[in-house]
């Protein structure tokens, strides 16, 4: 186990966005979030990484190498950040500022984890290669790459330190179909060679069923079924689950073998 999330809460005030949640998260493995609009998706995948605004509060446990994340200072997580879990995010266009190219982008990751000057150029290029992005992209700003270029550069930055949690929050959605689908082959070609665990959020079923392993269903800020995609997929006990795969487009009977297997 790489992750584990146990009775985590996040408040607005009174109000409670995540309410209790517990789930582990496996060495390499792809674990998919899935339910509607508002059910705390993101206010759950923020709190890992102490990402989350001043007004709102999380308690619980999110436990890394023994130790409980939520009660690390400030200093300690932006060294976990990164190194330990990296995020993409749908609005990969926040991951960069126009004014730096994406080398002065990563540079700036590199040497705030203390990597040595001499080291970085190279693993900036391994990193930028992995993702399909030659050399040369190092040199452009973020404005002058296509979405799916950026979206790519996004994931080298995500990937530059090797972290153990990937947390992809809808991280394809702003992306036509294709390019979603080439992203995400992509994530799980790097997932495959660097042992990373995904947390996967999406509204996307169709790839919540082509690629993870395992998947919890939230509602209303709690998880209300979870287990293996075989379990969840061809027996879902929830009435709210079974009402999302009745909603999702329908899949080619093609994806429905190959997730069988
Ligand atoms: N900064 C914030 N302050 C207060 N409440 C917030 C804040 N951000 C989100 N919320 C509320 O928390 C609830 C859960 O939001 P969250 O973004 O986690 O949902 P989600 O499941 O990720 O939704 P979506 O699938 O649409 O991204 C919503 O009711 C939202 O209005």
């Amino acid at each position: 186990m790489i992750l584990a999330i146990e009775d985590l809460t996040v408040s607005h005030g009174e109000k409670i966005i995540v309410d209790k949640v517990s789930l582990t998260i496996d060495k390499g493995e792809w674990f998919a979030l899935v339910g509607q609009s508002g059910s705390g998706k993101t206010m759950l995948s923020q709190a890992v990484g102490q990402l989350l605004g001043p007004n709102l509060k999380a308690s619980g446990r999110v436990m890394y190498e023994g130790d409980n994340v939520l009660e690390h200072p400030k200093e300690k997580m932006n060294q976990l950040r990164g190194k330990a879990i990296s995020y993409i995010f749908q609005d990969y266009h926040g991951s960069f500022t126009p004014f730096l190219t994406i080398q002065q982008h990563m540079e700036e990751y590199l040497q705030t984890h203390s990597v040595q000057k001499a080291q970085r150029k190279e693993m900036i290029r391994e990193a930028l290669e992995s993702v399909g992005l030659d050399a040369s992209f190092a040199k452009r700003y973020s404005f002058q790459l296509s979405g799916g270029q950026l979206q790519r550069a996004s994931i080298a930055l995500a990937l530059l330190l090797e972290p153990d949690i990937l947390i992809a929050d809808e991280a394809t959605t702003a992306l036509d179909s294709v390019s979603a689908h080439r992203i995400l082959s992509l994530l799980q070609e790097l997932q495959q060679k660097t042992g990373c665990a995904i947390l996967f959020i999406t509204h996307d079923w169709r790839h919540v069923v082509r690629y993870s392993d395992k998947i919890a269903v939230m509602k209303d800020g709690k998880i209300i079924e979870s287990g293996t995609k075989q379990k969840l997929v061809h027996q879902p006990e929830h009435a709210y689950t079974k009402q999302l795969i009745q909603a999702a487009p329908t899949l080619p009977m093609r994806v429905m073998e190959v997730s069988k297997s």
